[in-house]
């Protein structure tokens, strides 16, 4: 803990499906005075996120889905391509993560590593998101995937490496969290990029 920092007040703005909070607290300044000032934060959990990928094939999976707060901001369809991803209930994010690969992509699979975490939006947003990579193969199928009920409406996408890869230049994937993994299985050489 920062022993500068003191948290002097923390008001519930909105507690709907998520909660805004507004924290006022006591910080040292640069010059070594005390002062006070208040931030917002939107606490919606914690996530845990996956790049799928099969070695022999040279293909990842990645899911398409309709995110309002796109739309509303810029994305004219509100489709985004992104790795599988989801909110950590009760469960470890390596759990969380095996979970939310059978649901919402069919796949049951063991191994996962975990390669970084993350803070996304660290002036706004109090989540942290466990990012990981595992292996998958096509005698891991357990179902059709799309997610828990018909709310979710996952598609389940399987693409040549490459072609995902040359998706992000042309601004067909601009989600952060699939271009960090993307990278990273270029950069660490999980997969083969040809151009
Ligand atoms: N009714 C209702 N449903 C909501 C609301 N907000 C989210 N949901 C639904 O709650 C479900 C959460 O699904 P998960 O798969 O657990 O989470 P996610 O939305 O995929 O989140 C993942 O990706 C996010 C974006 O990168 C990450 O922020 C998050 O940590 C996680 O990794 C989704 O069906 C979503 O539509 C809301 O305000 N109202
Ligand atoms: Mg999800």
């Amino acid at each position: 803990m920062n022993p500068t920092i003191q948290i002097l007040q923390k008001e519930t703005l909105s507690s709907n499906w998520y909660t805004l909070y507004k924290y006022t607290y006591s910080i040292t300044g640069r010059d070594g005075k005390p002062l006070t000032q208040s931030r917002e934060a939107y606490d919606r959990g914690n996530g845990a996120t996956i790049l799928l990928y099969n070695k022999a094939a040279n293909t990842v999976i990645l899911t398409r889905q309709f995110r309002l707060p796109t739309f509303v901001n810029g994305n004219t369809t509100g489709m985004m391509v992104e790795t599988c991803a989801g909110l950590l209930d009760l469960d470890n994010p390596e759990d969380c993560i095996r979970r939310e690969t059978e649901e919402e992509t069919g796949y049951r699979i063991s191994d996962v590593r975990k390669v970084f975490e993350v803070y996304m939006s660290p002036g706004s947003v109090t989540e942290i998101i466990y990012f990981f990579v595992g292996e998958y193969s096509p005698d891991q199928k357990v179902n059709d995937g799309g997610g828990v009920d018909e709310h979710e409406n996952i598609d389940v996408l399987e693409l040549d490496f490459s072609e995902a890869y040359d998706m992000i230049g042309r601004g067909e994937i601009k989600d952060a969290k699939t271009i960090m993994l993307l990278q990273h299985a270029r950069v660490d050489n999980l997969l083969t990029y040809t151009q």
